[in-house]
């Protein structure tokens, strides 16, 4: 579903993502970890058609994102760490708002139900967004994704800031939307969400991915040792 092949950035002299070759399917949570400047949202950002490759390209279901950049991003949801979203709209308006630039209509009573089902607490859908939590917001952006019915969720760093509950409640989401054979790739630095929820970790330092591995082959321990003697080596 989403396919990196080559996928390469260079700013000037400095290379931001050495080629990388990757693939995420229906149904997996794949999780970039690395420190900072490793390279994630460059990845993300590629998928995203936000930058140029300097070489190699980004496939969304075997569209490159290069060539087919309205097509691609008609299956792809995107939350990033701080999603942007109207503060004088409500969170239904915002909803309604966005699946329309998607090309897609929804009855009112079925946004309701999507915003219920992502979790947003009760009486909040009407109310303005200036008044929700960041997790609320990242809420809005869970049930857009299912509006949408997005084959491909793109994240960057979705849970930087949200408390523990607020973290929990996101993973939960994001195992429902993994049901649906959503396939995701999630850039991050909480190693437990990563251990917990991801199918897939990668480890990124300096635009290079340096091991791949299913999340179910390492324990918590395990994966934050690894992580450390990545990052110290
Ligand atoms: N427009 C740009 N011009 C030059 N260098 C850039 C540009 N954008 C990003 N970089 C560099 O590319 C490298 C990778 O950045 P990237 O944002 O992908 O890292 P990251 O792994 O997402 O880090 P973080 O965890 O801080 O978000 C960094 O060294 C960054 O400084």
């Amino acid at each position: 579903m989403l396919e990196a092949r080559d996928l390469t950035k260079r700013y000037g002299d400095f290379t931001a993502l050495h080629p990388l070759n990757l693939t995420v399917r229906p149904g997996d949570i794949y999780c970039l970890l690395g420190a900072n400047g490793a390279g994630k949202s460059t990845t993300i950002n590629l998928f995203l058609d936000f930058i140029e490759p300097s070489g190699g390209a980004a496939f969304i279901n075997g569209l490159a994102v290069r060539a087919h950049g309205p097509a691609t991003k008609q299956q792809l949801a995107y939350i990033p760490e701080n999603l942007m979203l109207y503060p004088d709209l409500t969170g239904l308006e915002n909803l309604d708002f966005f699946c329309g630039l998607a090309g897609k209509t929804h009855l009112k009573a079925e946004l309701l139900t999507l915003l219920h089902e992502a979790g947003l607490p009760e009486g909040f859908a009407q109310r303005r967004v200036a008044a929700y939590s960041k997790g609320m917001r990242q809420k809005v952006g869970i049930a857009l994704a299912v509006a949408k019915d997005a084959k491909v969720l793109l994240l960057d760093e979705p849970t930087s800031g949200l408390d523990p509950k607020a973290s929990n409640e996101f993973s939960a989401l994001l195992l429902r939307l993994r049901e649906r054979g959503v396939a995701t790739l999630m850039a991050t630095h909480d190693l437990f969400r990563a251990r917990d929820t991801g199918t897939h970790i990668g480890i990124m330092k300096e635009g290079q991915l340096l091991e791949s591995f299913a999340a179910s082959s390492v324990d918590y321990n395990e994966l934050e040792e690894l992580y450390l003697q990545h990052m110290h080596a």
